[in-house]
C-alpha cells in the first residue's frame, strides 16, 4: 500500500498536531445544561461510536445539580438517537455510560474543583504512562466562564508533559469592550493556543466545503470579485420562534445571535484572500485581514424586524419571558461593504430571522447581467450554496430551450449532496469541532482578533439598537411564518439583487407547458 496522501487531500490541514490518541479525559462543565444535553454529549458519542475518541477515554460531566449516577447517565444518553433500536448502537450507548462519571460542585469555589482534580486524577491512575490530557468543554453561561477558567487552571491543570484544553462557546460579551475584557481576563489563565472558541457553523460541512470549492477550482477562482459579482446574500431562516427561551434572546437580539458570528464566519471565509497555507494562523490571518476592510455597518443599511402573531402561531411579545414592549430585533438583515481591490462596492448582504417561512441557511451569490445587446430580460447566473438543510451547490445558468427555437432558459447545474455521495454521513457540526480540538487544529475555531474586528464592524448599530445613542429604533412587524418584514425586498433590491422572472422551474421541465 502507498504511504502517498490520497489525491485532493489537504496537507496542513489533515497533519496533526498535538493530537491526543490516548490518555484523555473530556471533562464537560455545564453536564446538566441544555446544550450539554442537546449537543455536547450526542457529538462526544458520535465520535466515540465512530472509534475516533482517544483509547480508553473517560469523559465526567461537572454541574452543580446534585444527581446520582443512574440520573447523570439518563440525561447524558437523551438525545442520542437510536430509533430503530439498532443492537450496535446500543451496545455502544452502553460503551459510553461505562466511560461516563459525573461530578457535583460550584462554579466559583477553589475546594469543588479540587475534588474535581481528585477524580480526575483517580482516573489518571490507572494510565500506563504519567502522562495525562485534559480538555475542558464549556457548556456554560458567560457569567461564570472567567471563575471556571480561574479554578480549572489553579486546581485542575496537568504539569506532567500532558496536554490542558479549553473548549468555549459563544457568547464571547456583548459588544467590543466587553468582549475585550471577557477575553483578556481567560487570557490571564489559558494562551490562544490551549483555547479553541468554538462557532459552530465552523463545523458544518458546507462552511468547510467553501475554501475547497473557492482555491480548489480555476473556474470559480476566476469569477470572485467585483468585475463579476453584483451581490452576495448570506441567508440565515428558523421557522420558529423563541417558544420559552425569550428570556435569554432578548438580552441578545438577532444581530449577536447569528449575524456578528456565524454569519461573518462565513463571509470572511467567502471573500478572503487565498492562504499561503491551510495552516490554522494562514486561514485565520486572511479571514482577518479581510474583517478589517469592513468599516462599521451604518444604520442605512439595517432593517430590522419583530415578529408577531399570526396564523395561530404566537408573536415574540407573546412569550411570557420577554419582557413587555420589547423592541428586540427577531429579524435583522444588514449590508456589509468591503474596501479591498476584489470586492470594492460589492454589496454583502447578511440577513436573518426567527418564525420565517421555512428553515434554511445558504449563500447566494448573484453574478452581474450579460452585456446588453444580445439577449432581452435574461436570468443571471447565481451560484447558491446551501448550508442547510439538504447540503448543496447549484449554479443558476441560462441554457438553450431545447428544441427548435433559439430562446434562452433559466436551468441549473446541480450537486445536491444526498444525490452525489448516497453512501456519506455528513458529520454534526459539534463533532468536527471536537475532533479537531482533541487534534489541536485551530482552523475552525475563532481567534481573538477575529473576535475583535467581527465586534468593531458590529457595535456601532448595536449601541443605536440598544438606546446607548438615543431613543431605541423600533423593528417593522412581520407575520410569524412569513419571508420577513415587507420591506425586505425593497432593502434587497437596492444593493443590486434582481429576482429572476418566473420562468425558472424546478426541479423538472416540463416543455410542453410552457
Ligand atoms: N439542489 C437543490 O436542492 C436545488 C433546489 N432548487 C430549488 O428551486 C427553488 C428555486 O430556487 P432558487 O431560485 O435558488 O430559490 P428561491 O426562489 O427560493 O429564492 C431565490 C431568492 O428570491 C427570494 N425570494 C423567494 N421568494 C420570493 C418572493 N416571493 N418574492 C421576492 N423574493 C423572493 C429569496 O429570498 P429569501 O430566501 O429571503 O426568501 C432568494 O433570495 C427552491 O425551492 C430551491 O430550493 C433549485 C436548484 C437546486
Ligand atoms: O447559535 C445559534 O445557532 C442556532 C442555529 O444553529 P443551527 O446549527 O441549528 O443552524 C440558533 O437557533 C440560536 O438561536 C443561536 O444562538
Amino acid at each position: 500500500m502507498s504511504n502517498q496522501p490520497p489525491p485532493g487531500s489537504i496537507p496542513s490541514m489533515e497533519s496533526s498536531h498535538d493530537n491526543l490518541k490516548e490518555n484523555t479525559v473530556i471533562v464537560v462543565l455545564g453536564a446538566s445544561g441544555d446544550l450539554a444535553k442537546k449537543k455536547t454529549f450526542p457529538a462526544l458519542f458520535g465520535l466515540f461510536r465512530q472509534g475516533f475518541l482517544p483509547r480508553d477515554v473517560k469523559i465526567v460531566g461537572y454541574a452543580r445539580t446534585k444527581m446520582d449516577h443512574a440520573e447523570y447517565l439518563k440525561r447524558v444518553v437523551s438525545y442520542f438517537k437510536n430509533p430503530n433500536d439498532d443492537p450496535e448502537i446500543t451496545q455502544a450507548i452502553q460503551q459510553f455510560k461505562d466511560v461516563s462519571t459525573y461530578v457535583s460542585g460550584s462554579y466559583d469555589e477553589g475546594e469543588a474543583f479540587a475534588q474535581l482534580n481528585a477524580h480526575l486524577e483517580e482516573i489518571e491512575s490507572h494510565y500506563n504512562s504519567k502522562e495525562a490530557n485534559r480538555i475542558f468543554y464549556f457548556a456554560l453561561p458567560p457569567s461564570v466562564f472567567v471563575p471556571v477558567a480561574k479554578n480549572l487552571k489553579e486546581q485542575c491543570y496537568v504539569t506532567n508533559g500532558g496536554v490542558n484544553r479549553v473548549i468555549v462557546e459563544k457568547p464571547f460579551g456583548k459588544d467590543l469592550d466587553s468582549a475585550r475584557e471577557l477575553l483578556s481576563s481567560l487570557k490571564q489563565y489559558w494562551t490562544e493556543d490551549e483555547t479553541f472558541r468554538i462557532d459552530h457553523y465552523l463545523g458544518k460541512e458546507m462552511v468547510k466545503n467553501l475554501l475547497v470549492l473557492r482555491f480548489a477550482n480555476v473556474a470559480l477562482g476566476a469569477a470572485w470579485d467585483k468585475n463579476h459579482i453584483s451581490n452576495v446574500q448570506i441567508t440565515f431562516k428558523e421557522p420558529f420562534g423563541t417558544e420559552g427561551r425569550g428570556g435569554y434572546f432578548d438580552e441578545f437580539g438577532m444581530i449577536r445571535d447569528v449575524l456578528q458570528n456565524h454569519l461573518l464566519q462565513v463571509l470572511s471565509i467567502l471573500t478572503m484572500e487565498r492562504p499561503v497555507s491551510f495552516s490554522a494562523e494562514d486561514v485565520r490571518d486572511e479571514k482577518v485581514k479581510v474583517l478589517r476592510a469592513i468599516p462599521p455597518i451604518a444604520r442605512e443599511d439595517t432593517l430590522l424586524g419583530q415578529y408577531v402573531s399570526a396564523n395561530g402561531k404566537p408573536g415574540y411579545l407573546d412569550d411570557d419571558t420577554v419582557p413587555p414592549n420589547s423592541v428586540c430585533p427577531t429579524f435583522a438583515a444588514t449590508t456589509l461593504f468591503i474596501h479591498n481591490p476584489r470586492w470594492e462596492g460589492v454589496p454583502f448582504i447578511l440577513k436573518a430571522g426567527k418564525a420565517l417561512n421555512e428553515a434554511k441557511v445558504e449563500v447566494r451569490i448573484q453574478f452581474k447581467d450579460v452585456t446588453q445587446g444580445i439577449f432581452k430580460d435574461i436570468a443571471r447566473n447565481e451560484l447558491v450554496i446551501r448550508i442547510q438543510p439538504s447540503e448543496a451547490v447549484y449554479l443558476k445558468l441560462n441554457a438553450k430551450t431545447p428544441g427548435l427555437y433559439t430562446r434562452a432558459m433559466p436551468t441549473e447545474m446541480d450537486l445536491t449532496y444526498k444525490r452525489r455521495f448516497t453512501e456519506t454521513k455528513i458529520p454534526e457540526a459539534y463533532e468536527a469541532l471536537i475532533l479537531d480540538a482533541l487534534k489541536g487544529d485551530h482552523s475552525n475555531f475563532v481567534r481573538h482578533d477575529e473576535l475583535d474586528v467581527a465586534w468593531k464592524i458590529f457595535t456601532p448599530i448595536l449601541h443605536w439598537i440598544d438606546g446607548k445613542d438615543g431613543a431605541r429604533p423600533r423593528p417593522v412587524p412581520y407575520p410569524y411564518g412569513s419571508r420577513g418584514p415587507k420591506e425586505l425586498d425593497a432593502f434587497i433590491q437596492k444593493y443590486g439583487f434582481k429576482r429572476a422572472n418566473d420562468a425558472y422551474v424546478w426541479p423538472v421541465t416540463n416543455l410542453a407547458s410552457l
